[in-house]
Parts: structure tokens; C-alpha cells; sequence
């Protein structure tokens, strides 16, 4: 038996639409993020599921994402392999901007490189990954699938043979995530994306972008915070979770630098630059964006490690 895991991810981090993401995990020790068991070899292929949020996921197991992966898997290898018992602890809700789907998708792809003696590169697994997100959001994007891969802050380099590359971070960042307990399918959050932007706004956005790298390569806190600004999805988005100017305005009237949407929503993220506004962020996400039993909010810190093994 063989135990995996992989960690939630921040798509976008509100400046870099589809190419920015980041890994985080609880302060506390927990682990936030998706685990495999690789039970052991059967004749057919099946998987169980426990976890918090598996009340979320499709009734019926063949639709689940980890079988989709094991088939995807399969045939990147270009060979038959032993059916396997696995078991998913389902620790992230689906639809909630945490990389729920990526998530399963690293955590799968990646035990099944492990447990059949790596027969892929990490850049033909990260393809993988990316191309099993693909299907699931209706466009390859890989700002969820290389975090929780790689772990860190990342920036994607769709065009370039890289496909990503990690950027600095200001290590005494915390960011809180807050899940309200709904759910926001990916695939309809990106319906309301506008088709095109004028040149006057993809100018502005490539430049909010740069300045936001490059503040982070000079380690300039000032312009990190200032250059966080969503320009692309947060005002096609903010319809679909319209709390958030208010929780902004609240947040940022206490002096935390930024709040914005994780991924494609309705999880909320706050980035704080000490304890105490972590815990004031935490409190007030607690008190007026839980909506539910199935609300989350967690202090984190940058997952500096992604998919991983967790038990021999
Ligand atoms: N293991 C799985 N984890 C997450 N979603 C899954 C899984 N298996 C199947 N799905 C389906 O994939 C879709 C994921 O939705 P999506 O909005 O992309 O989630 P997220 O934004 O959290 O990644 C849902 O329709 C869900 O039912
Ligand atoms: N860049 C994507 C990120 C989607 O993240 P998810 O966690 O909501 O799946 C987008 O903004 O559509």
C-alpha cells in the first residue's frame, strides 16, 4: 500500500489570469489537498471513496476523474498496465476555486508515474495533467495543475518548452482562504469571460502582471500590493460572488493589502503580512462568507512542496 498526496492551489492570484498559481497549505500542520491510496494490483480497475467533500463528487465512480486519469495515464505510456484498487480521500470541495479538480488529477497522475517506475518525465507528466484538466474546465490551463504539481509560486510559460517556472515570494506572506461552502463550476465561470480584450486593456493587464514579477524579484511589498489587481476576470466574475467588494472593503480598512478571488471562485483569498491579520481576515471570513457545513477557512502559508509521497 502506497499512500499520495497533493496540495490546493490558487489559480490566476488575481493578476495573471491562467498564469499564475500557488500552492498553499495550513499554518496549522493540516493538509489541504487530495490523497490516493494505491491499495495494491486487482483484476479490474476500482476506486473507493471517503473524505470530507466526497458528497460532492459524481455518483457514478467511472466519472470520477481518477479513473479518467488512470485511462489518460495509460495511454500516454502506450502500454497495457495492471488495473489497480485505489482509494481517493476526497479533502477538497469540487467547483471551489481551491484546484479541486487539478488536485485529483496531480494526485493521480502523479502515484501512477510513481507506482509504474516513472515511465514519464515531469514534463510529459505535467502535460498530462494539464491536458485531464483541459477536459474538465473546457480549456488547457495549467495555473492549478503546475502548483499543486510542483508546488510554490509559479508562472506559466504556455509557449515556451518550459510550460513554468517558479518566482520569488515574500516569505513572511500568509494567505487566507476562505471557501464559502457553494459551489461555482469552473467551465460556467469561464463562460462569462469576455472573448476579447482592446489593446488598451491587454496593455494594461501585461503591465500589471510585469509589475507584479517584478516587484517580486526586487522584493518591493509596496508595488507587489499595488500592481495586485484583477483586470480580467474579477469584473466578468464579480456578478457570480458579489461579497466580495464588501469583504474587500472591510479587509482593506484594517490593513490587509489585497483581497481577491482564488481561481475561478467563490473561494475568497485575503494575503496578510502578519499574525494579527491573518486572524482578523480568518474571523471576519468566518463570520460573513460561510455560507454552510461545508465552509472552510484556513490560514496558510506557500506549499513550497506539490504532489508528493506520504506513506510507504
Ligand atoms: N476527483 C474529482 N475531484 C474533483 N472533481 C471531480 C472529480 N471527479 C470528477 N469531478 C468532476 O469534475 C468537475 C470539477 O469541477 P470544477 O468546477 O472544475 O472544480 P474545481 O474548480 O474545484 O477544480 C465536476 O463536475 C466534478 O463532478
Ligand atoms: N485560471 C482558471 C483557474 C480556475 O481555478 P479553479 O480552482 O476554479 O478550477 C480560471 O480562472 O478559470
Amino acid at each position: 500500500m502506497k499512500s499520495y498526496f497533493a496540495p490546493a492551489s490558487t489559480g490566476n492570484f488575481s493578476v495573471g489570469f491562467d498564469l499564475l498559481g500557488a500552492a498553499f497549505a495550513p499554518k496549522n500542520g493540516e493538509l489541504l489537498g487530495d490523497e490516493l491510496v494505491i491499495e495494491g494490483e486487482a483484476a479490474e480497475l476500482s476506486l473507493r471513496l471517503s473524505g470530507r467533500y466526497v458528497h460532492q463528487l459524481p455518483g457514478d465512480v467511472t466519472d470520477n476523474l481518477v479513473i479518467k486519469c488512470f485511462y489518460a495515464f495509460e495511454q500516454k505510456v502506450g502500454k497495457t498496465l495492471p488495473r489497480l484498487k485505489l482509494h481517493l480521500k476526497k479533502h477538497l470541495p469540487v467547483g471551489s476555486g481551491l484546484g479541486s479538480s487539478a488536485c485529483s488529477i496531480v494526485v493521480a497522475c502523479y502515484a501512477f508515474n510513481d507506482y509504474f517506475g516513472k515511465p514519464l518525465s515531469d514534463f510529459e507528466l505535467l502535460q498530462l495533467t494539464a491536458v485531464c484538466e483541459g477536459g474538465v474546465s473546457g480549456a488547457v490551463h495549467y495555473d492549478n495543475v503546475a502548483p499543486s504539481l510542483y508546488g510554490g509560486l509559479l508562472l506559466m510559460l504556455p509557449e515556451s518548452p518550459l510550460l513554468c517556472r517558479p518566482l520569488p515570494w515574500f516569505p513572511h506572506w500568509q494567505v487566507v482562504l476562505c471557501y464559502p461552502g457553494t459551489v461555482l463550476s469552473t467551465k460556467a465561470a469561464r463562460e462569462v469571460m469576455p472573448k476579447e480584450l482592446s489593446l488598451k486593456h491587454s496593455i494594461r493587464f501585461a503591465n500589471m502582471l510585469s509589475r507584479f514579477v517584478s516587484a517580486l524579484y526586487c522584493q518591493d511589498e509596496t508595488e507587489a500590493f499595488a500592481a495586485l489587481q484583477d483586470l480580467v476576470a474579477e469584473p466578468a466574475r464579480l456578478p457570480l460572488i458579489p461579497e466580495l467588494t464588501a469583504i474587500r472593503a472591510a479587509l482593506t480598512a484594517e490593513g490587509i493589502g489585497h483581497v481577491g478571488i482564488s481561481g475561478a471562485g467563490p473561494t475568497l483569498f485575503a494575503v496578510c503580512q502578519n499574525d494579527q491579520q491573518a486572524e482578523f481576515a480568518a474571523a471576519y471570513f468566518r463570520q460573513h462568507y460561510e455560507k454552510n457545513q461545508d465552509a472552510m477557512t484556513h490560514i496558510c502559508t506557500l506549499a513550497t512542496v506539490g504532489a508528493r509521497v506520504l506513506l510507504e
